[in-house]
């Protein structure tokens, strides 16, 4: 175990003989769940450090703050180890995933310490996405409790298959087979309900040391492995998932006009020269002609290479793309079912544009409908309008183009996705996609034989949107009304859709939650295109108090189409005037979610006009807009 001895009369046969097999060995991957009050970062700090992983001077270091800070009289704390930060430590929990390696003779270990409170179960998620084991940990005298049902699920989400239950504390309960026989009973439950297949309980005394790295005496009853023989003996191998070859395609390799290969890691099956081969989503294909590593040529390249493929013919292949077996090839849809674990501080609203990143690929899409969120507690299904931190909702995805796929169950890689906010660039969501919807496949744009410019050319005009934005009273149905009437004046064909007027309507069933808003932004912005593509001058004015509902609603048009007019005029103007009483209102607490008041505005960045209502008269200000469109 651990770093071998090099003294002088160790053969130097024996040496390389190690390095051969410590290159050779394979490599486990696992969480660990629980609190630290379980025992957890006891038991991590405990296998690092008598599995000799430690460095001198980590030793060192952690003798003295057992001194300063532990809690085991001067004797090392190993919790200590793990619970790094010093704010962490003030807080009395670990806040964040902490990766750490060790070896035996058999195996090298990543373990990713994933915490144990409440709040932060995505940082659980994400150690939870690239591990093959979960180490959950109980409290022998507490058994099971709310978090490790929250911990199972995310890891059996997550894809885990090999759970290790700890019963930790077991010399609390006198080393007692009776106390540690319910808990698995109960867990095996548990276990069943998730669809975890492999659950080894091993008894344990982290602090003592009882059947964490040899078998103990105190439990003459358990004569299963300890835990780790267990980890260094658990066969976590994924097994063929039945699917075929399949490369996510990292980057193009073109140094000179005569090579050109395709480079990534083979997330699934095999890989021969000569095979035929299919890329997606384009549906090419071709042969392999060579699998180029810097080590030579290969024969032969399985799952977890890192591999640069040449073809046979001249295809033209980005990054993003999937190379697959073309007698076995994955799916390809825009529209899915998925899980997905919000990470972001912001809730999920449906209808609002994310970056999906699959793979290699980077797409939008948003959230057509949450179907349910799920009690992580208890795995029961609720309904659920939006997504919080560190819930968990089934929904569906619409993409904005069709990515190939598996089913997270048959490829992490290919079927597990993150969600990424377009704003901050934050991640916001881990999911994993379940299937595709069928009725993507079956929903065809109609040609239409006359199109947008013809219908705009006999109206002798430019379709256009202009997009009003502002605070309730700050102007924008006054300005667009002016607008309107200019532009039908001067013979142009225009339309209004007004936010108060669309709401009696269309938008009857909308109120002014933020789901809401986003979801009257998006059919508005619709019904915009669909009056652009008729050729019309669009006026549209709603409050539009979001960036990311505008931004989608930019992206609908063509560059230069979509013309962002701000109106901008201060809360305590709009207020002063109070056309309509509502501010008086809100003020009062007799209206919710009043924008300005306890709903949020968010200050257009790059609006094409920004007209400052208090300094010029709404007509002055109606002529900037007819100039800009008109110039
Ligand atoms: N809670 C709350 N917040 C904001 N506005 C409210 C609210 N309740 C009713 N109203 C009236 O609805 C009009 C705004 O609707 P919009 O569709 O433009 O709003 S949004 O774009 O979805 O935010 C808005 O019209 P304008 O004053 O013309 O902006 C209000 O008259
Ligand atoms: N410069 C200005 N531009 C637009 N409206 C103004 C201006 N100055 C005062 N107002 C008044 O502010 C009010 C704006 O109301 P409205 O146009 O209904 O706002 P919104 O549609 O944004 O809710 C109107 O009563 C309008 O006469």
């Amino acid at each position: 175990m651990g770093a071998p001895t090099t003294t002088s009369e160790t053969a130097a046969s024996e040496v390389a003989a190690y390095l051969q097999r410590h290159e050779t060995k394979g490599l486990l991957r696992f969480i660990t769940c629980g609190s630290v009050d379980d025992g957890k970062s006891t038991l991590i700090g405990r296998l690092l450090f008598e599995s000799r992983a430690l460095f001198d001077d980590q030793l060192s270091a952690l003798e003295s703050d057992s001194r300063r800070h532990g809690t085991r009289n001067g004797e090392i704390d190993y919790a200590l180890l793990l619970d790094g930060l010093s704010a962490e430590r003030e807080q009395g929990i670990t806040i964040d995933v902490a990766y750490r390696f060790f070896s035996t003779d058999k195996r090298k270990f990543i373990v990713a310490d994933c915490p144990g409170h409440e709040q932060y179960t995505r940082n659980m998620a994400t150690g939870a996405s690239t591990a093959d084991v979960a180490v959950v940990l109980v409290d022998a005298r507490k058994g099971l409790l709310a978090q490790t049902r929250r911990h199972s699920y995310i890891a059996s989400l997550l894809g885990i298959r090999h759970v290790l239950l700890a019963v930790n504390k077991m010399d609390l309960v006198g080393f007692d087979f009776a106390v540690f026989d319910e808990i698995v009973a109960g867990y095996r439950e548990l276990a069943a309900q998730l669809g975890i297949a492999h659950v080894q309980a091993v008894p344990l005394s982290a602090l003592q040391g009882d059947n964490l790295m040899q078998r103990s005496a105190n439990t003459p009853w358990y004569d299963g492995p300890s835990v780790l023989e267990y980890l260094e003996n658990v066969d976590a191998t994924r097994g063929a998932s039945g699917i075929g070859f399949r490369l996510p395609v990292q980057w193009v390799n073109r140094p000179d006009q005569d090579f050109r290969g395709f480079a990534g890691t083979v997330a699934a099956g095999s890989v021969k020269p000569g095979d035929d081969i299919v890329v997606l989503p384009s549906g090419r294909r071709s042969k392999v002609a060579r699998i180029v590593t810097a080590g030579g040529d290969l024969d032969l390249a399985g799952e977890g290479q890192a591999v640069t493929l040449t073809l046979q013919d001249e295809l033209d292949i980005s990054r993003g793309d999937v190379i697959a077996d073309a007698h076995k090839p994955p799916q390809v849809s825009d529209q899915f079912a998925a899980h997905m674990l919000w990470m972001g501080d912001q809730a999920l609203l449906p209808g609002r544009p994310y970056w999906l990143k699959i793979g290699t690929r980077t797409v939008s899409a948003s959230v057509t409908e949450i179907k349910h969120k799920i009690d992580v507690n208890t795995q029961e299904p609720l309904a659920a309008k939006h997504l919080e931190l560190n819930e968990v909702g089934y929904c569906n995805l619409y993409l904005d183009q069709p990515v190939p796929f598996e089913a997270y169950a048959d490829s992490r890689t290919l079927g597990g996705f993150i969600l990424i906010d377009r704003q901050s660039n934050a991640t916001v969501a881990a999911g994993t996609l379940e299937f595709a919807l069928r009725r993507a496949g079956n929903i065809h744009w109609q040609h239409l034989d006359v199109d947008k410019t013809a219908r705009a050319r006999i109206k002798g005009q430019k379709p256009r949107v202009l997009w009003f934005t502002g605070l309730s009273g700050s102007g924008k149905s006054t300005i667009a009304n002016l607008v309107d009437k200019r532009l039908h004046g001067l013979g142009y064909h225009t339309f209004i859709l007004d936010g108060d007027n669309v709401r009696h309507g269309l938008n009857k069933d909308l109120g002014f939650t933020d789901e809401d808003r986003v979801e009257n932004i998006r059919r508005v912005a619709e019904v915009a295109k669909l009056m652009a593509d008729a050729g019309l001058i669009v006026l549209v004015s709603f409050i539009s108090p979001f960036r990311a509902e505008r931004r989608m609603a930019r992206e609908l048009f063509a560059p230069g189409e979509f013309v962002e007019v701000f109106i901008d005029t201060p809360l305590a103007v709009a207020e002063e005037r109070d056309v309509k009483g509502l501010y008086a209102k809100a003020r009062a607490g007799q209206l919710r979610n009043f924008t300005g008041i306890d709903s949020p505005y968010e200050i257009p960045e790059a609006a094409e006009l920004q007209l400052d209502t208090v300094s010029d008269p709404a007509e002055h200000l109606a002529q900037r807009v007819i100039d800009f469109l008109l110039d």
